[in-house]
């Protein structure tokens, strides 16, 4: 299949109202699409199955699934995939938002000096005109942008309509292995200056990693820790940890996720007591963002041998069952002519509310660059 003939088959399935997902993982130059062939709601609660999930924050509310026999899969492979140049888009402030995001803030900090809750992720929902509502223009042009980022767009008649740019991996199971990131803290990116970062988001960043790797330890063996480094997603710059480790026999796929979403790079800790906060506080329904999304079970042959001509070596192919959820960040849900944009940042007993909104507003930016 060309590059015009795979839009044109989604273009044709969103115009018939029919589920889909359409993505491209970080640094890699395929872009896949899967295509229901009928418009029925596929949930999940066993991750046992094989296909596309996409998970909310709170699993009260339901994980969609796109049934890997249900859907006709297409891929094609982009000749470059080259980050295009962030423009600055400049975001109109509204100050009734800004003044109640920063006192959602400041309820935070406050809860945090007198309570257990050491860190809170708050976040508020940004709506914005759309004069392009394509949702398959906007996805090319989000691909074009952020290289470094899962870039998707999933669409279910009877869910909604989501894109997103998101940099953050929740975690990946090849066979045994597990491979998982604790990703936190934020600074705009600068061409010329080389960051620096505050004991306030190296901290903010250690609370993940901790927290990750205690949770992973029931399930898993051969815990390795990496050094910080600083990666970039687009206009920000944040901390990045990678933790691998071997799945224990025992252990399912369902205790893995609920072991790790959602973490507190998203939600908080200790997890519950920042749940509850946010449910009670935020004031609006994350839905599925900060939930996560990603192929579930599929099963990928990798041959020992590479070597072409050595065809006896190569019927020993190995076969292994491959999962790749990413977090729900960085993202947008299109209804008619709005895009509604999600975005948050981590607080801590240290955090400084104007700072927090200013964060949040350079987030918006990864979305709103594409809109205009
Ligand atoms: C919550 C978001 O991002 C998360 C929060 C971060 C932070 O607090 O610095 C950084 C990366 C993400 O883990 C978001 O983008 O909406």
């Amino acid at each position: 299949m060309n590059e015009d003939s795979f839009f044109e088959a989604l273009k044709a399935q969103y115009a018939n109202q029919l589920p889909f997902v359409v993505y491209s993982r970080p640094i890699n130059s395929i872009i896949k699409c899967w295509l229901q062939k009928d418009d029925t709601l596929h949930k999940t609660e066993t991750f046992t199955e094989s296909g596309f999930v996409f998970a909310p924050f709170d699993f009260k509310n339901q994980s969609v699934l796109l049934l890997e026999t249900d859907c006709e899969q297409y891929s094609i492979e982009v000749e470059s995939k080259i980050e295009s140049q962030i423009s600055k888009t400049q975001l109109v402030i509204n100050e009734n938002e800004k003044t109640s995001h920063i006192s959602l803030v400041s309820k935070g900090i406050s809860t945090i000096q007198q309570e257990s809750l050491k860190k809170v992720v708050l976040s508020r929902c940004e709506t914005q005109e759309l004069t392009n509502n394509n949702p398959i223009s906007i996805f090319k042009k989000l691909y074009h942008k952020y290289k470094n980022a899962m870039v998707y767009c999933w669409y279910h008649p009877k869910v909604g309509l989501w894109l997103g740019a998101t940099p953050e991996l929740l975690f990946k199971v090849e066979g045994k292995q597990l491979t998982t990131i604790s990703l936190a803290g934020t600074q705009p990116y600068r061409r010329i200056s080389k960051p620096v970062w505050t004991n306030k988001e190296l901290e903010e960043q250690q609370i993940v990693t901790d927290y990750i790797t205690n949770q992973i330890q029931p399930y898993t063996s051969q815990i390795n820790v990496s050094n910080v480094e600083t990666v970039r997603a687009g206009n920000l710059l944040h901390l990045k940890t990678r933790i691998t480790s071997r799945i224990a026999n025992t252990s399912s796929l369902k205790s893995i996720i609920d072991a790790l979403h959602p973490t507190p790079a998203v939600c908080g800790f200790p997890r519950q007591e920042a749940k509850d906060f946010i449910l009670q506080h935020e004031n609006y329904n994350r839905e599925y963002y900060t939930g996560f999304l990603g192929e579930l079970n599929l099963k990928q042959s990798k041959t020992r041998n590479t070597n072409r001509r050595n065809v006896e070596n190569n019927a020993y192919a190995v076969v292994k069952t491959q999962s790749n959820f990413y977090v729900n960040l960085r993202c947008m849900q299109i209804k008619e002519d709005k895009a509604l944009i999600y975005v948050g940042g981590g607080i801590t007993k240290d955090s400084n509310p104007e700072k927090e909104w200013e964060e949040t507003v350079n987030k918006t930016k990864t979305i709103g660059n594409v809109l205009t």
